[in-house]
C-alpha cells in the first residue's frame, strides 16, 4: 500500500474555461528525463511509457489523471491539456488558443459532418481530415494546442430530434463506419504511422443520442438496447474506429447502457473494445466524457460514494477523466484499496504511450515540427472547404427552373434567418474561421441587385414591421430565395427538438413569397431534417435545396448550386420523416424495428414502415443518369466463400468487387454518388427494407460519357445480425440495387448452411450492485441541491 496519498497538489479550473497550462515538449537531450528510457528512441512506445511512469511518485501519478494534467516539473515533464476539439476544423476548446497571432489566429472551418456525410465521398473526408491535422500540428508547434483531439462524434443519428445529430455523418451504420475510417486516416496520418499526426477520439461510446427529452437528460439516462440493435446499429462505427482504423482514443459517454454507466462498464471497455476488437496494444486510452465519472455517482447513483465511483471507472478501463474527480477522489480510493497502483499505472502508461506515438518526446525528429502558420488557411484548404460544402449540398426539388443564371441586370430578394448567416453556418464545435461568406455575400458577387430581409421573427411575433421590405421588393424581384429552416437555437448540445415541422411563421412567409409567382428557391438549412412537404407540394416553389451547416464557404456553395456552377450531387444522409413521426415514438425507444405493441413505426430507412417525405439517399441532379451492373455471379456456396476467407475477422473477407457503369445521359457535367443497397429473402424475419452496403462518388462525368464505380463488398456486408448480436452469413436470395430508386439490380443466391461471421460476446448478468441501480433524475435533489442541466454538482 503506498504511504502517500495525501492532498493532490493541483489547482484545477472549471471544465469549460480555457486552461492553457503550458505546453512545450519534454527536453530529452538536456532535461532530467534524458537518461530515462522514455527518451530512448530505439525502444518501443510501451517500454518507453512504462519507464516514464515508473519514475513518477504516487502523488504524481494521481495528479496526472485529469484532462488538465500538471505534468511532473521535477522530471521536466510539461503540463498538458488533453481536451482539444476539431469536429470540422480546429474548434474553441480548453486546450486550443485562438488568441491573436495575426493571420495565424484562424483555422479552416469545414461544413458540419452532417453535410460532409451527404457528399458520400470518403476521399474528400480523408483530405479534410488531413488539412485539420496539418493545421493542428501548426497550432501545436506555436504552443497553442495539444495533440489529442476529442473528435469525431460517431453515434448514429437515429432520432430526428437529436440536437447533436448535426455532428454526425448521418443515420446509416455502414456509411458512418466507412466515413470514420477515412477521417481517422487523415487525422492520424495513416493506419499505423511511425508518428501520428494527432490522436483522434471516437465518441461517445455508446448508445448516446439524446440530450434532453421528457425529463430524461443525457447525464442520467439509461439506454435500454438489446444485443441485436447494439451489434447491428450502435456499435459498427466504433468497431470501425477500434478494430479497423487504429484510433488513438475512445470516449465513453454520459448515459448508462442497460443499467451500467458506460464509463464504469468493463463489458464495453474491456470485453468489447479491447478483447473483441483487439484494441490491445496499450498505446491508446479511454477518456471519460466531461464529468461523466462524477455522473456515475450522481445522478446515475450507480455507486454510493465518489471513491467507489472513480474506482468503478478506473477499474472498468476509463484511463483519463475529463474533469477533476479522479484527481480529487482517486487518492482516497487508493488508500481504501478500491483501486491498485498497477491499475493506475496502466491508465497512465496508456495515456503517455499515446503521446509517445505522437513524437512528444522525440524533438525535431518528428516531421510535423516544421509546420507553421504558412500551412494554415492555405489556398488549397480554402478550396477544399468550398468543395466539401458544394459536394454535400442536396437538391430535393426542381421543377426545371434550376440551374438559373444570376446576372448583373437582375434583382434578387433573399429572405429568412439564414440569408446573411455567418457563424450560424458553422454549427457547433466551431473555431475562428478566416472568413464566413453568407448567401447574401455570395449573391452580391454576381453583380445583381440584392435585397436581404431576415424575417420572419419568432413564431409569436404579431407585428408586420419586418415584412415591409419583403412587400416592397418581392414584386420587383426576378428571383426570390428563402433561406431558413433551423439552427443551433433549436438543435444543439443539451437541446433536442420538440418539433420537426417548419415553424408556422416561416411557412407563412414562404407561402406569401410563393404567391408572387416568381422563380423561387427555398434553402432548408440545419442538421436535423424538417418535414418539407408544404414546400415540396407547393407548385409555386421552383426548387428546394438542403444545405446543412456549410461552413466558411457556405454562401458561395449554395449560390453556385442555384446558378449551376456547382452541379449538385449530394444525397440525404438521414430520413426526412413526416412531422407527426415524433409523436409515434419516444426518443428513449432505442429499438430499430417497428413494433405493433408499442406503436413504433420503426427507425431509419431500413425499418421505417411509413412513407418518408424524402428518403435517405435522395438527391437530384442537373442531368440524368443510367447504370448497368456487372453481375458478381448467380450462385455461391457459403462453404466456398468461407474456404477462401483467410482474415482473422471473417466479416472482413472480400465477397466481390462489383463494377457499376454509370452513364450521364444528359448534357450537364456532374458528379454521381453510386449507392449500393442490399435486400432479399436471406436471414430471419423481420428483414430490413434494404441496407447500404457500398458507395462511391464518381466525379465530373460529362454529358454522354460513362464512369465506373467499383463497389467493394465483403462477407460482412452480406451478413445479418441475430438476436444475440452475432453476425451470420445466411443462405437465400440477395438483390444489390444501385441508387434509392434503383437504376440497376444484380440478383444472386447463397446456398448451404449459415455460418457465423462474428460471435458477439454476451453481456454479463446484472450483478447485485447493478440491480440496485437507481436513476435519480433531474429535478430530483442531492444534498439539498437541485440537479439541473448544465449544473451537475
Ligand atoms: O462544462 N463544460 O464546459 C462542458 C462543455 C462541453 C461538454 O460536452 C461534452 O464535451 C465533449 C468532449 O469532447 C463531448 O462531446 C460532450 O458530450 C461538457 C461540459
Amino acid at each position: 500500500m503506498p504511504s502517500t496519498t495525501g492532498a493532490v497538489l493541483l489547482a484545477v479550473a472549471g471544465l469549460g474555461a480555457a486552461q492553457l497550462t503550458g505546453r512545450g515538449f519534454p527536453d530529452c537531450s538536456q532535461g532530467p528525463l534524458r537518461n530515462n528510457t522514455v527518451c530512448d528512441l530505439s525502444q518501443d512506445p510501451l517500454t518507453r511509457a512504462r519507464a516514464l511512469i515508473a519514475a513518477f511518485t504516487v502523488d504524481e501519478k494521481l495528479n496526472n489523471t485529469g484532462h488538465v494534467s500538471p505534468g511532473v516539473p521535477r522530471l521536466g515533464l510539461p503540463a498538458y491539456t488533453w481536451w482539444q476539439e476539431a469536429l470540422h476544423g480546429i474548434a474553441e476548446s480548453p486546450g486550443v488558443n485562438f488568441s491573436d497571432h495575426g493571420p495565424f489566429s484562424v483555422a479552416t472551418s469545414f461544413p458540419q459532418p452532417i453535410l460532409m456525410g451527404a457528399a458520400f465521398d470518403d476521399q474528400l473526408i480523408q483530405d479534410v481530415a488531413t488539412v485539420i491535422s496539418t493545421e493542428s500540428r501548426a497550432f501545436n508547434n506555436d504552443d497553442r494546442a495539444g495533440l489529442d483531439y476529442w473528435t469525431p462524434n460517431i453515434n448514429p443519428f437515429k432520432d430526428p430530434r437529436w440536437g447533436r445529430g448535426q455532428e454526425t455523418p448521418g443515420e446509416d451504420p455502414f456509411h458512418l463506419s466507412s466515413y470514420v475510417h477515412s477521417l481517422i486516416l487523415g487525422l492520424q496520418g495513416g493506419l499505423n504511422p511511425k508518428y501520428k499526426r494527432v490522436v483522434a477520439t471516437c465518441k461517445h461510446f455508446v448508445a448516446y443520442d439524446m440530450e434532453s427529452w421528457n425529463g430524461n437528460f443525457r447525464y442520467q439516462w439509461d439506454a435500454h438496447v438489446n444485443s441485436q440493435d447494439l451489434a447491428e446499429y450502435y456499435m459498427p462505427p466504433f468497431q470501425s474506429c477500434a478494430r479497423d482504423s487504429n484510433v488513438g482514443s475512445f470516449m465513453c459517454s454520459y448515459n448508462a447502457l442497460n443499467g451500467v454507466p458506460t464509463c464504469a462498464d468493463p463489458y464495453l471497455l474491456q470485453t468489447i473494445l479491447r478483447e473483441h476488437w483487439g484494441w490491445t496494444n496499450e498505446q491508446q486510452y479511454v477518456t471519460s466524457d466531461c464529468d461523466s465519472i462524477q455522473n456515475i455517482f450522481m445522478p446515475h447513483n450507480y455507486r454510493s460514494t465518489r471513491e467507489a465511483s472513480v474506482a468503478a471507472a478506473l477499474n472498468a478501463g476509463t484511463d483519463l477523466n475529463c474533469g477533476t474527480v479522479y484527481q480529487h477522489h482517486l487518492p482516497s480510493a487508493l488508500q481504501e484499496g478500491l483501486i491498485t497502483e498497477s491499475t493506475l499505472d496502466q491508465a497512465l502508461i496508456r495515456q503517455y504511450s499515446a503521446l509517445i506515438r505522437l513524437g512528444y518526446f522525440d524533438g525535431d525528429r518528428v516531421p510535423y515540427r516544421s509546420l507553421s502558420g504558412a500551412d494554415v488557411n492555405t489556398n488549397s484548404s480554402q478550396r477544399l472547404a468550398y468543395k466539401a460544402a458544394a459536394e454535400g449540398i442536396t437538391l430535393l426539388k426542381n421543377d426545371g427552373t434550376l440551374p438559373m443564371q444570376i446576372t448583373s441586370n437582375m434583382t434578387v430578394l433573399i429572405v429568412g434567418g439564414w440569408a446573411d448567416a455567418t457563424t450560424q453556418m458553422q454549427g457547433n464545435y466551431a473555431g475562428v474561421a478566416p472568413y464566413l461568406h453568407s448567401p447574401t455575400w455570395a449573391l452580391n458577387q454576381t453583380g445583381a441587385k440584392v435585397y436581404t430581409a431576415s424575417v420572419p421573427g419568432g413564431q409569436g411575433d404579431p407585428t408586420t414591421d419586418s415584412w415591409l421590405p419583403v412587400w416592397n421588393w418581392a414584386p420587383k424581384a426576378d428571383v426570390i430565395i428563402y433561406a431558413g429552416g433551423i439552427d443551433n437555437s433549436v438543435e444543439s448540445e443539451g437541446n433536442d427538438r420538440t418539433s420537426i415541422a417548419w415553424t408556422g411563421a416561416q411557412l407563412d412567409m414562404i407561402g406569401q413569397l410563393a404567391g408572387y409567382g416568381k422563380p423561387m428557391v427555398v434553402m432548408q438549412m440545419g442538421g436535423g431534417q424538417l418535414d418539407s412537404s408544404p414546400i415540396a407540394n407547393n407548385p409555386n416553389i421552383s426548387a428546394l435545396i438542403w444545405g446543412g451547416y456549410p461552413g466558411q464557404s457556405g454562401g458561395e456553395a449554395l449560390v453556385d448550386t442555384i446558378t449551376g456552377k456547382n452541379a449538385p450531387a449530394g444525397r440525404l444522409p438521414t430520413t426526412q420523416y413526416p412531422a407527426d413521426y415524433i409523436s409515434l415514438i419516444p426518443m428513449t425507444d432505442m429499438s430499430l424495428r417497428p413494433n405493433s405493441s408499442s406503436g413504433s413505426p420503426g427507425r431509419t430507412y431500413q425499418w421505417y414502415t411509413g412513407t418518408p417525405i424524402y428518403e435517405f439517399g435522395s438527391g437530384l441532379h442537373y442531368t440524368t443518369f443510367s447504370a448497368s451492373i456487372q453481375s458478381p455471379g448467380s450462385t455461391f456456396a457459403i462453404s466456398d466463400l468461407m474456404s477462401n476467407c483467410t482474415e482473422h475477422y471473417k466479416d472482413k473477407c472480400p465477397f466481390s468487387t462489383i463494377n457499376v457503369n454509370v452513364r450521364n445521359t444528359g448534357s450537364t457535367t456532374s458528379d454521381y454518388v453510386t449507392l449500393g443497397f442490399l435486400a432479399g429473402s436471406h436471414g430471419p424475419a423481420p428483414r430490413p427494407k434494404k441496407r447500404l452496403v457500398a458507395y462511391t462518388r464518381l466525379h465530373g462525368i460529362t454529358g454522354g460519357s460513362s464512369s465506373t464505380a467499383s463497389l467493394k463488398m465483403t462477407l460482412g456486408s452480406l451478413g445479418r445480425v441475430d438476436e444475440t448480436g452475432s453476425k451470420w452469413l445466411y443462405p437465400g436470395d440477395y438483390s444489390l440495387m444501385i441508387d434509392s430508386q434503383p437504376l440497376a439490380t444484380a440478383n444472386f443466391t447463397l446456398t448451404g448452411n449459415a455460418v457465423c461471421l462474428d460471435d458477439w460476446p454476451q453481456p454479463p448478468a446484472p450483478s447485485k450492485q447493478d440491480s440496485d441501480y437507481f436513476v435519480g433524475g433531474y429535478g430530483s435533489t442531492y444534498d439539498g441541491q437541485v440537479l439541473v442541466d448544465g449544473n451537475v454538482p
